[in-house]
This record gives structure tokens, C-alpha cells and sequence, in this order.
């Protein structure tokens, strides 16, 4: 052991880190220009030294990873910009729908998950699809494939899904909404997918989403192994990780016992079917895991490595697509009504299972929600031969290519100059049916929107996503308000993304109660830094002045909001002093215009305080 580390660091200490150190020192006054290059008004692309390329701007801007690469790419020509990092570690990172088409799907055999990748997630992944390549890979998608036809998505929705809801989730919310309490949307999201993914794909319910929601040694377990496993990417040069993983040491020896953790409760799913399988001669339902271990392929280890792939698939993608979608209409309450108007014109006499596809309005908004914040923000292939992109960059044989689907989002090129707004009118189209005017959804082409990745590989679990997370939606909505307590939430990612931090807390307003003046004012209640809420309304109020006038409340409209104000009082336990008590916190108008409708004070709020 001794032999190999010195075998190892000899060419380091004597060759390397004189170099390293000579580039820190010399290019430190340099690199703050890179750094001020890399903020969201870059327009010129990090200067990339010799040896190092733009590692320093890299490691600087590491907790901003996804955003700092997305400026680069949305500033480089053609929308392709070619990353040089330390030698050996070259990649091309991608916005360009035209490269997206060619390696995902014209030149799909030649851009694969390649070593680096593989043995990069192979402790946690293993052989799961995730990780899979060729013969592997196509027989995990092809008998995976069974889950998503018509009637396993029907059984989807209206057993899994709505019993979870049911029985889990709006007594959850019921319960800390009448309590008054702050609740993790994104943690009980994530419990509510777990429970999802597992009871469709394994046939097994393993109860996390429960009023306790007690922690669970498998969730935390996941999740580091998640983290860990991704920051191997990160690391600049990848034998540190495989000299620490040799040594059992650091993250490592973390990434070690949280992978047997994982494993361990997948094992035990794994072993319970096959016991059910031998115990009956045939299954009533046959859910995957059960067509996995009947196809053939019973090697237990290789079919908990599926298991842990779909694991990550159905758990953290729709959780984090609709953490990201809930803030996004509470600072939205324009598309929040649309949304509520469309679960409330229910058509008469369809089942569940057409009822929620034909939710267009929310599909567009979920859509929208993905286009600025896509659960899987990057994902890289790398290439088997050298290559010609279309745009003309060169790509050499185990470069690797990555779609940046973050920034393809954020493209004036394909979205226009409003593509900051959501607005999820850029995805319908007005179309008259039977005599009246309805919405019909106008997808975009997945090269050019790959949330959802594209080509023969393009994700299995598309159209379940959707069903589920429009079945949430029009849930969650029907009987509440979700009010954010964070006002500004930052997006990182690791194999999927997440909203950072203590994640989405909020509380919960009953809809109903404060909806009764016809859903007309819109309350939205953030936090601020002093530690009161700040309260705002939006649209509405005073439009619904008889006279027209927008500057100023009527009788009724006052009414209205000493209705709300209570019924926030009762409902959130806040309590606000009126609005003249507001400006007398320093708020210099007591009404004003905003692009939102009317606000109290200076585009400010009226402060409330908890009691
Ligand atoms: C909003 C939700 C979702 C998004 C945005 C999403 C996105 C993606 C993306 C980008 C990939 C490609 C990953 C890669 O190859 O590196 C993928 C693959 C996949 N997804 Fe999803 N996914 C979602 C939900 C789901 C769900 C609920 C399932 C159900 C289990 C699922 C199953 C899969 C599977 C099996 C693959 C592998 C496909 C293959 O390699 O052939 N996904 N997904």
C-alpha cells in the first residue's frame, strides 16, 4: 500500500504541484476578472491558461455550477462552448438544439454513458439503467418499458396516486394547516413520491409519507449517497476520490456505509418478491420488479441496482418539479387562478384518469415550471470517436458532451425576450371546440426542450410524471394556498436538482375560506428578514371596483380586505394592524400601482406580525 501511494504522489510533489502553485499565484489577479465574467450579466467566456484551462473559474464558482456554466454556454457562439480543465478533461457543453438532436439521437451510438461516468456512479448506481450502456441497458428499458402503457398509467393515478393523496397527503396538510404550522413542502414531496414510486414499480408501500414524518435512515442514506456520488464529478483530479475510496476514508467511508444502507433496504424489496413470487403461482397484478425477476434475470444484485435506479427516477424528479412549481405560483397568482378555474370546470361523466390529462392549462404551467427549473439541469454523454458537431466543434474521442438543459430554458433564441416571465400561454394555443373556446397544448421538440432528454433514451416516466404531479396540483389546490416563507430560494442540483436550504417552507392557507369574495384578491405572505411576514395582494382588488377607478379601494373592496385579513389571522395566525398601521412602519403611499394590481405602500407591504 505504502509502495503505491508513493508511486502515486511522486509525479505530483515534483511535477504538479510546483505547477499548480506557479498558476494559483500568478493568474490569482487574472482570475478575479474571469470570476466577474462568470455572474448572470456575463457575456464573455472564462480565458482558459495552459494546464489549468478555467479550472480556477470553475472551482470559484462551484456552488453556482449549473448557472455559471449556463452563462457561458448562452454567451459562446452557436451556443456551444468547449471546457478545458485540467489536461485529459475537456468537455463541450451544449445549448444548441441542433448538437442536442446529433448526440442524442443521429449519433446516439457514438455519445454514451462512458467510463468516466460509469465508474464514476458505479458504487451507487451499479448496473441500473441510469448506468447502463448496450445489451444492459436495452433489456432494462424493455421490460421496464410494460410499466408505462395506458393501463399501468390509469392504475397509476387512480389507485396509487390518489390514495397517497387521499389518505397521506391532504390530512397531512389539513392537519399543520389547522395548526398553524410551518411545514418542508419539498421534504414531504419527496416522501409522497417515494411512496409513489415504490408502490408501482416494487409493489411494496414503504409508508414514509406518515403524519410523524419521521426521519428514515434508507431517505437519508439516498440522499448522501446521492451527494457524494456526484461530487466525485467535481473533484479535479478523480484519483483523489479513488485514493480515498481505497483508504476507506472521508467522504468515501461516508459514501460506503450510506451505499450499504440503500442497498440494503432495496435487498430486502428484492427478497420479499421473490418470496411472494414462489409463494403464488400467479401474481393478480404483475408490477415491474416482479417482471424483472420473472424475465429471466433473478441475480439479486442486479436487480437491486434496478431497483435503486428507479428509486432515483420517480423520487427526486417530480418532488423537485413541483417544489419549483408551488413557488412559482405563489409569486404567480395569475396562473394560480387559471389553474383553479380549470380543476373547478370539471367535464361531467370521464373517470380520473382522463380528467387529469385533460388538465391543459396546468400541463402547460407544469411545463413552463420545468423550462426554468428542470429537475435534471445538465446530463452528460461522452464520445466513442472523434466527431464533428454540427456547429463545427471538434469533438475527440472520450471527450465528454453535455446537454445544458438549465440554459436551454433560459434562451432569448427559442423563448424570446420574455423568457424570465413564467407564462404558460407560450405553450397553448386558443382553438374553438363544440361552439366554445378551449386551450390545446403546442409542445415544443424535445431537442429543443430536454427536460425529459430526447432520442432512444428520452425517459420512460414522462407521461407518469405528468399525470402525478397534475393529480398533486389540482389536490393540493382545491383545498389550499401554499405561501412560501422563502423569498428568494436557490436552485442546486446534484443528480437532480432541489431547491437549497431548509427547502420550501411554508404554510398553508384554507383556499375556500379566504376564497370567498370569488378568488378576486390574491394574498401572498413572504418572509422578512425582521421576522414579521410581509403581506401583498395582487391582481383583482381593484379591478373589481364598479366605477372602474384603479387607484383606490371602494367600500366593497375594503371589505374585502378586512375579510382576508382576518380570515389570515384565524387561518395562518397572523395578525396585521391595517394598513394605516402600515404606513406608519414606513410604507410612503398607502396604495399604489404595480404591474401586479394594486399594493400597500411603496411597492412594499404592510407588515404582520406572528403572535
Ligand atoms: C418531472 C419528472 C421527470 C423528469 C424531468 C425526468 C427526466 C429524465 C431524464 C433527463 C432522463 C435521462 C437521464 C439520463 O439518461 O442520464 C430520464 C431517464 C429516465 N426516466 Fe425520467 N424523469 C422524470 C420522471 C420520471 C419518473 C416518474 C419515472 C418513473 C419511474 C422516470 C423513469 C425514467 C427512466 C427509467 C429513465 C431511463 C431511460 C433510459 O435510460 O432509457 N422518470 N428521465
Amino acid at each position: 500500500m505504502a509502495e503505491f501511494l508513493v508511486q502515486l504522489f511522486t509525479p505530483f510533489f515534483f511535477f504538479l504541484l510546483p505547477l499548480l502553485f506557479f498558476f494559483f499565484f500568478t493568474l490569482q489577479k487574472k482570475h478575479k476578472k474571469v470570476e466577474a465574467l462568470s455572474s448572470t450579466t456575463a457575456t464573455t467566456l472564462p480565458k482558459a491558461y495552459p494546464l489549468i484551462g478555467s479550472y480556477l473559474a470553475f472551482k470559484a464558482n462551484t456552488n453556482r455550477r449549473i448557472q455559471w456554466l449556463s452563462d457561458a454556454v448562452i454567451a459562446s457562439p452557436n451556443a456551444t462552448f468547449t471546457f478545458y480543465r485540467l489536461p485529459g478533461q475537456t468537455s463541450v457543453v451544449t445549448a444548441n438544439p441542433a448538437t442536442v438532436q446529433h448526440i442524442l439521437k443521429t449519433h446516439f451510438s457514438n455519445y454514451q454513458k462512458g467510463a468516466n461516468f460509469v465508474t464514476t456512479l458505479s458504487d451507487f448506481l451499479g448496473a441500473g439503467i441510469f448506468n447502463a450502456n448496450g445489451q444492459n441497458w436495452k433489456f432494462q428499458r424493455q421490460v421496464a418499458s410494460h410499466e408505462f402503457n395506458t393501463r399501468s398509467l390509469r392504475k397509476f393515478v387512480e389507485q396509487v396516486v390518489d390514495a397517497e393523496l387521499n389518505h397521506r397527503l391532504i390530512p397531512i396538510l389539513n392537519e399543520s394547516q389547522s395548526q398553524s404550522k410551518t411545514i418542508d413542502f419539498q421534504d414531504i414531496l419527496q416522501r409522497f413520491t417515494f411512496d409513489n414510486i415504490c408502490k408501482i414499480a416494487f409493489g411494496f408501500d414503504p409508508e414514509y409519507l406518515t403524519p410523524s414524518l419521521k426521519a428514515s435512515n434508507f431517505a437519508k442514506a439516498f440522499e448522501e449517497a446521492n451527494i457524494i456520488s456526484t461530487k466525485r464529478f467535481r473533484e479535479p483530479l478523480p484519483i483523489v476520490w479513488k485514493i480515498k475510496r481505497k483508504l476507506n476514508i472521508g467522504s468515501e467511508k461516508r459514501l460506503r456505509i450510506a451505499v450499504s444502507e440503500v442497498q440494503e433496504f432495496a435487498r430486502k424489496i428484492v427478497r420479499e418478491k421473490k418470496k411472494e413470487l414462489e409463494e403464488k403461482a400467479s401474481l393478480d397484478s404483475v408490477d415491474m420488479l416482479s417482471r424483472f425477476l420473472s424475465s429471466g434475470h433473478s441475480d439479486e444484485d442486479f436487480v437491486m441496482d434496478i431497483v435503486i435506479s428507479f428509486i432515483l427516477a420517480g423520487k427526486d424528479t417530480t418532488s423537485a418539479a413541483l417544489t419549483w412549481f408551488f413557488w412559482l405560483l405563489s409569486k404567480n397568482p395569475r396562473v394560480e387562478k387559471e389553474i383553479i378555474k380549470e380543476i373547478r370546470e370539471k367535464s361531467e361523466g370521464v373517470t380520473v384518469y382522463e380528467e387529469v390529462k385533460d388538465m391543459v392549462y396546468t400541463h402547460a404551467a407544469l411545463s413552463e415550471s420545468m423550462r426554468l427549473y428542470p429537475p435534471v439541469p445538465m446530463d452528460g454523454k461522452e464520445a466513442m470517436n472523434n466527431d464533428v458537431l454540427p456547429d463545427g466543434t471538434i469533438v475527440k474521442k472520450g471527450m465528454s458532451v453535455t446537454y445544458h438543459v438549465y440554459a436551454m430554458g433560459r434562451m432569448e433564441s427559442i423563448w424570446g425576450s420574455d423568457w424570465a416571465q413564467f407564462r404558460p400561454e407560450r405553450w397553448l394555443e386558443s382553438v374553438v371546440e363544440s361552439g366554445s373556446r378551449k386551450w390545446s397544448f403546442v409542445g415544443k421538440d424535445s431537442f429543443t426542450y430536454p427536460v425529459f432528454q430526447a432520442g432512444p433514451r428520452i425517459c420512460l416516466g414522462k407521461e407518469m410524471a405528468f399525470l402525478q404531479m397534475k393529480r398533486v396540483v389540482a389536490s393540493v389546490l382545491n383545498h389550499f394556498r401554499v405561501l412560501p416563507l422563502v423569498a428568494d430560494p436557490e436552485f442546486i442540483s446534484y443528480l437532480t436538482s432541489q431547491m437549497k436550504g431548509c427547502f420550501f417552507q411554508c404554510r398553508l392557507c384554507h383556499l375556500v375560506e379566504v376564497s370567498k369574495w370569488d378568488y378576486a384578491i390574491f394574498w401572498q405572505v413572504v418572509g422578512l428578514k425582521s421576522g414579521g411576514y410581509a403581506l401583498k395582494w395582487g391582481d383583482g382588488y381593484c379591478q373589481d371596483r364598479k366605477d372602474g377607478r384603479r387607484n383606490e379601494p371602494d367600500a366593497e373592496g375594503e371589505a374585502k380586505k378586512r375579510y382576508v385579513l382576518q380570515k389570515l389571522h384565524e387561518v395562518c395566525g397572523l395578525t396585521c394592524d391595517s394598513y394605516e398601521a402600515a404606513q406608519a412602519l414606513g410604507a410612503s403611499q398607502a396604495y399604489g400601482n404595480s404591474s401586479n394590481g394594486c399594493v400597500v405602500g411603496d411597492n412594499s407591504e404592510a407588515k404582520l406580525f406572528p403572535q
